[in-house]
């Protein structure tokens, strides 16, 4: 037993942003170290409406390693958890708080043990990537407790080795995991390129088509793909390197147009080089009928109003999941997808608007919905009014989520907003 002086818990609590590829990472060169085969680039989402929240602590009364995710208690002998255990521990340092009387020098971090308790507001496992604001969240946090004294990059090496797209969540704005050379993986990093504020009119529309976990998970569909599909090889080394550069590009000056067009391009081929795999993985497999067709509906609709405008108004991708993800190109377009959205999609004739558009409302305003009745008097959008009207498909999202690109991990100091009590350690 501990004696009284003995009895402290020190706790630090981080909220970290989840983040969208728009040039996909899938495919492993490395399976343990999470080393890929190519370069990826995402946007990060404001945490604000998606976003891990964990607090992490370290007492002498800990008598083993132990984890919470949403209220659950998991366990936390998987390799990717013990990885950034392994590398934060090694990297640990001396931590001192003369007000609460705790001294821990570097060596004792190998006796102590943590208590993690993790929370997701959105969905975990279904497409919405849950593991990676959950894995950069429980580096970030993990490195403030431990004093790892590493810089950003070298903190999303370690996140990388809980999850690949995890490296890409220690920044805000826009951010690339370069894939790096060397064996050891210190050079596949992420680095920021752009943030939040360089590109912030900008806005992101994610259709929940589904909340279910899906079956076929990430790691296994690209070790799949890897081992059969010709077409990713030809994707890694001859399509994605140009890419990058241009959507550096894009990015850099704001050009939408080109943006849109290697947005949509490129999930359109890792969706492709997932039914190149050997069993095909067609990620629709794993939901209903309904929200198969609800994925291609998504892409039709954009497709055809980019169409119809003559320069790409929105862009989509799609992870492995239904769920669509779309980038408008300022307010007043994300009001006119709204509009569009809302009339192929509209909610079911018991729901209440408000929990159907959830995150930042204020773009219903914009489009001039303030209530259901709005909804219903939708008139069909001008480009399909020359075709066949297209049916409505009530009740097949579950709900849109808007928001814009966000900031990068935080600090929370307000200890009110932990998630473990600072007397026990325990989940509150
Ligand atoms: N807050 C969290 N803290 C730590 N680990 C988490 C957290 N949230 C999720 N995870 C881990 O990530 C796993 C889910 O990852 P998975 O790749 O299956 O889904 P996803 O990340 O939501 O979807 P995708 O990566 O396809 O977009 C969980 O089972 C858990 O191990
Ligand atoms: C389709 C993707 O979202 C794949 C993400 O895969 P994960 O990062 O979840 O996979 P592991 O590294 O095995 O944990 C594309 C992307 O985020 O770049």
């Amino acid at each position: 037993m501990a004696d009284e002086s003995q009895k402290w818990v020190l706790l630090v609590t981080a909220r970290t942003p989840t983040n969208i590829a728009v040039i996909k990472y899938w495919g492993k060169r490395d399976e343990k170290l999470i080393l890929p085969v190519n370069d990826s680039i995402s946007v990060t989402l404001d945490p604000d409406h998606l976003c891990t929240t964990t607090t992490v602590a370290v007492s002498p009364t800990f008598d083993h390693d132990r984890m919470w995710l949403n209220g659950k208690e998991i366990s936390l002998s998987g390799g990717r958890f013990q990885s950034c255990l392994r590398e934060l521990r090694s990297r640990a340092g001396d931590v001192e708080d003369k007000e609460k009387g705790i001294k821990i020098s570097k060596e004792d971090w190998g006796k102590l043990h943590i208590h993690i308790a993790s929370y997701n507001n959105f969905p975990t496992a279904a497409g919405l990537a849950s593991s990676a604001a959950g894995l950069a969240c429980f580096v970030f946090s993990l490195a403030k407790l431990m004093n790892v004294n590493e810089d950003q990059s070298k903190l999303s090496a370690i996140a990388r080795q809980g999850s690949g797209s995890a490296c890409r969540s220690l920044y805000g704005g826009f951010v690339k995991w370069i894939m790096g050379k060397e064996e050891n993986g210190s050079d596949s990093v992420a680095v920021q390129l752009a943030d939040e504020k360089h590109w912030d009119e900008l806005v992101i529309i994610v259709a929940v088509v589904s909340s279910r976990q899906k079956e076929t998970s990430s790691t296994s569909g690209m070790r799949e793909t890897v081992e059969t599909s010709l077409l990713l090889q030809h994707r890694a080394k001859e399509v994605v390197p140009k890419r990058i550069l241009k959507m550096e590009e894009a990015i850099r000056n704001r050009d939408f147009a080109s943006f849109a067009q290697l947005t949509c391009a490129d999930s359109n081929q890792f969706h492709a080089v997932c039914l190149d795999t050997s069993p095909p993985i067609f990620y629709m497999n794993d939901t209903s009928h309904r929200q198969k067709i609800t994925y291609f509906r998504i892409i039709s609709l954009v497709e055809k109003w980019n169409r119809a405008e003559g320069t790409p108004q929105v862009a989509y991708t799609f992870d492995a999941g239904p769920n669509a993800v779309m980038i408008a190109h300022n307010r007043k377009v994300a009001g006119l997808l709204l509009q569009r959205l809302l009339y192929h999609f509209p909610p079911n004739t018991d729901a209440d608007l408000s929990s159907y558009i959830v995150g930042d409302k204020s773009i219903l305003q914009d489009a001039g919905l303030e209530g259901l009745k709005d909804v219903e008097a939708l008139p069909p959008p001008p480009e399909i009014k020359d075709n066949i009207p297209s049916q409505k498909s009530r009740g097949d999202v579950s709900y849109f989520i808007c928001t814009r690109p966000g900031k990068g991990p935080v600090y929370v100091s307000d200890e009110s907003h932990a998630l473990l009590n600072p007397e026990t350690g325990l989940p509150k």
